[in-house]
């Protein structure tokens, strides 16, 4: 699994379609690329999957798809994301085996402890702070919830990838970095930027100083 300092997840908003949104992050350098179409058909997730699997290739980017665990495996795309509603990672993992990736959801460190023992390559966690990307969001975590998780993490030896979620935006990275998460997942600070292609630059670069 490529390292994953930004992963950008699409979203369907009045100026951008969830492709033109793909399109933008990826122009703008980010290599991690999710789809999610919530409530949407799964014959119009696939349509959408297909046209952003093509375009994640032409770019060497990772491509995972959220929620569709039969479409990941039907298309072949590069993972799926999972949460506490959706299939379980370890019935996940026994449908599409070693070689897909499969994140999950996390909100305390038993969530995390439950996704790494049932096989999971890496945990997006949060909320860090309100937003209206999701519904039904969990407890905010804020920096202390992540430091908190972090630490429990080393103590009990659990090693892998944590991704930050839930309204960062560009001013927040730096300290959530410094918590010791592993990368940062955005939709919504990128897609209101007045240019979101500049805005993912300029938070590829940020990041890549937190990493050196
Ligand atoms: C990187 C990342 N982290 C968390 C989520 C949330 O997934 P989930 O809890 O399944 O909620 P929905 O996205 O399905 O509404 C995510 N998608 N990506
Ligand atoms: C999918 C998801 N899960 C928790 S918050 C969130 C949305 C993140 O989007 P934004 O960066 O717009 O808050
Ligand atoms: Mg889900």
């Amino acid at each position: 699994m490529r390292p994953m300092v930004l992963q950008f997840i699409t979203h369907f908003t009045d100026s951008y379609s969830y492709y033109d949104s793909a399109c933008m992050a990826l122009e703008g350098g980010c290599r991690w690329i999710q789809l999610r179409m919530k409530d949407a058909p799964v014959s119009e997730v696939e349509q959408e999957a297909l046209r952003l699997q093509h375009l994640c290739r032409d770019y060497g980017a990772t491509f995972i798809i959220d929620d569709h665990v039969e479409l990941v495996k039907k298309i072949h795309a590069d993972g799926v994301h999972l949460g506490k509603k959706d299939m379980p990672v370890a019935e996940a993992r026994k449908m599409l085996g070693k070689d897909f990736i499969i994140g999950g959801t996390a909100n305390t460190f038993e969530d995390v402890k439950m996704h790494y023992e049932a096989g999971a390559d890496y945990i997006g966690c949060g909320p860090f702070r309100f937003t209206t990307t999701k519904k039904n969001l969990s407890p905010i975590l804020g920096l202390e919830g992540y430091r908190s998780i972090v630490s429990q993490m080393k103590e009990a030896g659990i090693h892998l990838p944590i991704v930050a979620i839930g309204g960062i935006t560009f001013e927040d990275i730096p300290s959530i970095m410094a918590t010791g998460v592993t990368g940062i997942a955005l939709s919504g600070t990128i897609l209101r930027a007045d240019n979101p292609i500049e805005e993912t630059r300029r938070i590829i670069n940020i990041e890549k100083i937190n990493n050196k």
